[in-house]
């Protein structure tokens, strides 16, 4: 039976928790995943670092830290020496690792994982070097004898399933008085040789669920695990054991169904993905920023199984796999934000240098060029176009080469929903009330300088348009870019360059929710204040303001804000009980609350209620009415 290390056998401060090491691999740029000929969307900056396009603003980019950063040209073998060897001594130790590939799919995990007969990946490595560092111990005669032995399975829709002995049903999980994870009925098969291991793991591999999916045309559809045990005992008296355990992992795709094209039993099955791995960021994240809170291990089986496995005294390495292509964008960009905790906003047009040169991204560039960082352009053309780039100031990247504003709804969701906990709490802080009363301030002087911007806005005649229209259209920027200057255009007006953890206060937004009726914007303002994106921005939501605000005139708007904050509060982090406790909230209406919640993040504002079924435009003004009454105790 599993038993694991006694205290005082473990290496000096290995009973801390373990923070989880984090790597990312980027893989080759695929012609084929690039039916637009865009380029690469992300590229390395060194050991540790790489760079994203912001998606605010094209002439800036998002610059990530990690462990180790493996950029395309990086072999496996040294993904596997940088990243994984270093842990593996720990398991003759009786100490337990894990190693598990997460990323897009279509990204490289299987690649990395399991690789090819060529190009070996991760598991076969790994498996190799423990019998090769077992036999090393048994030729130095250490006093102790070790067997090493497997066991293989998947979850599939939250089952357990051995893949040793296809067909069996859903396994239990269970945890030892040790607090040891164990599975009954689970196959342990005994390794004499890596050879040996071949024969079983090669054959199980195949039982594994695939199913191809409009990314990838034979996608993982499951969490497939890989555990090799190694049991130490002692030769003569005292008779003593110790097991070491190593689970090999390769993930499912985190993935957006609107790109995978999923439907029917595909959308179940990542319905199931989704949540496990989301389960699963946030172990990382607790366990990363070391808050000392409650890490939600069984919050999904796949954290529970590997719970005696990453953190505590474990040794764990993530390898995030992320696609350089611009489809992949928003996947890309999620998945960086689950793995790094920070990051950094650089004003550098990285897309002029990538897109207007496209052979660098097609790879046909020669070595020396690469080297020396140069364009294969003319020098004086490219900083022609990077200024006339700058100059048309903050156009938002459209990922997958589509304006679609959900997209720019779950991006901000997104930030919202990755953002660590130390900076949570820094939010509430915010939200005091003397924070609330400044912040209203900033917002009604940014609401003037909306005001007087439509319409001075108003005032441009249609000439002025077809002339500055036509002025972007001049410039030799790609199809993509002239799209972003055509669609992006009335965002000038809020040219902001703010860090994005910033994001949560959304200025348009919130001026919105500030207006008296008597500063309402008439039709043609709001007209225009639709075409500068106000809309957009909320994903498509109407600004509370534009809609049904006679009873609201009679309040002020300080205190009304406040309650919006207070009930919006509540939606994102009230217990069952604290949501039944707002005025139209019963049982069902708080679960489903709390199970939008789970799956899409915090509620950006008050109004996304109205995404929730049955939670109509009508039923969500008395909703709103009748709280912020009550919470004013009218
Ligand atoms: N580093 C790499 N070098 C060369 N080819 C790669 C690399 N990474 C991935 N590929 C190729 O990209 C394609 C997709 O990779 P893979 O199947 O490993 O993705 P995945 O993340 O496991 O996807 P899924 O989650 O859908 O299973 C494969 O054809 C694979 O061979």
């Amino acid at each position: 039976m599993a038993q694991r290390v006694a205290a005082g056998e473990a290496p000096a401060g290995s009973r801390r928790t373990s923070r989880v090491r984090v790597a990312v691999r980027l893989r080759p740029y695929m012609d084929a995943q690039d039916d637009k000929g865009e380029g690469s969307c992300v590229r390395g900056l060194g050991p540790q670092k790489l760079e994203i396009i912001n998606w605010r603003n094209a002439t800036e980019t998002l610059q990530y830290q990690f462990d180790v950063f493996h950029g395309e040209e990086t072999t496996q073998q040294e993904v596997f020496l940088t990243s994984v060897k270093p842990i593996l001594p720990h398991i003759l130790n009786g100490q337990n690792a894990s190693v598990f590939a997460y990323g897009p799919t279509g990204a490289g995990k299987t690649h990395t994982m399991f690789g090819s007969q060529e190009e070996p990946g991760v598991i076969p490595r790994a498996v190799r070097e423990v019998f090769n560092l077992v036999g090393a111990q048994e030729k130095g005669q250490d006093g102790w004898e070790y067997s090493v032995g497997m066991s293989y399975l998947e979850i599939y829709n939250e089952k357990v399933l051995d893949l040793l002995s296809p067909g069996s049903q859903d396994l239990p999980i269970r945890e030892d008085k040790d607090r040891n994870i164990l599975i009954p009925g689970l196959t342990h098969t005994p390794l004499s040789s890596f050879a040996d291991f071949d024969t079983h793991f090669i054959p199980a591999s195949l039982n594994r669920t695939t199913a191809s999916t409009k990314l990838n045309q034979r996608s993982s559809r499951s969490h497939a695990i890989l555990l090799i045990k190694v049991v130490k005992s002692r030769r003569g008296p005292p008779h003593r054991q110790q097991t070491g355990k190593l689970y090999l992992v390769d993930l499912a795709g985190s993935e957006d169904n609107r790109r995978t094209g999923n439907q029917g039993i595909r959308l179940k099955e990542s319905g199931a993905i989704n949540l496990s791995l989301f389960t699963l960021s946030k172990v990382v994240d607790a366990l990363n920023t070391g808050a000392g809170g409650r890490v939600p291990y069984r919050d999904s089986k796949l954290t529970r199984l590997l719970q005696d496995s990453l953190g505590g005294s474990a040794h764990s390495v993530m390898i995030t796999n992320i696609a350089p292509e611009y489809r992949y964008y928003f996947d890309t960009f999620s998945a960086l934000n689950f793995a790094a905790k920070s990051k950094q906003i650089v004003n550098r047009p990285f897309v002029k240098e990538t897109i207007l040169a496209p052979t660098i991204a097609h790879g046909k560039r020669s070595r020396e060029e690469r080297e020396a960082g140069g364009s294969v352009e003319p020098q004086n053309k490219r900083s022609k176009e990077v200024k006339k780039a700058e100059q048309s100031s903050s156009p938002p990247v459209h990922p997958h080469g589509s304006p679609d504003s959900s997209v720019l709804e779950r991006l901000l969701a997104l930030e919202k929903m990755m953002m660590g906990s130390a900076e949570r709490e820094r939010l509430n802080l915010l939200k005091t009330v003397a924070q609330s009363r400044k912040e209203i301030q900033v917002l009604k002087e940014k609401q003037k300088e909306l005001e007087d911007k439509a319409k001075m806005y108003n005032n441009q005649s249609e000439d002025t348009e077809k002339e500055s229209d036509a002025l972007l259209f001049k410039t030799d920027l790609p199809p993509l870019h002239r799209k972003q200057s055509t669609a992006v255009r009335p965002r000038k007006q809020q040219a902001v360059v703010t860090p994005l953890q910033v994001s949560q206060v959304q200025p348009l937004q919130q001026c919105a929710v500030v207006c008296k009726p008597s500063q309402l914007l008439d039709k043609k303002k709001k007209r225009v204040q639709a075409e500068v994106g106000v809309g957009k921005e909320n994903g498509g939501v109407d600004p509370p303001s534009a809609v049904d605000v006679t009873w609201e005139s009679h309040l002020d708007s300080a205190l009304l804000e406040q309650s919006r904050k207070k009930i919006l509060q509540t939606l994102n982090s009230g217990s069952l009980k604290e949501l039944k406790s707002l005025q139209l909230i019963g049982d069902k209406k708080a679960k489903l609350i709390m199970g939008w919640r789970e799956i899409n993040g915090d509620f950006t504002q008050v109004e996304d209620l109205k995404k929730i079924e049955g939670v109509s435009a009508k039923r969500f003004s008395s909703f709103i009415k009748a709280n912020i009454l009550s919470s004013m105790g009218k």
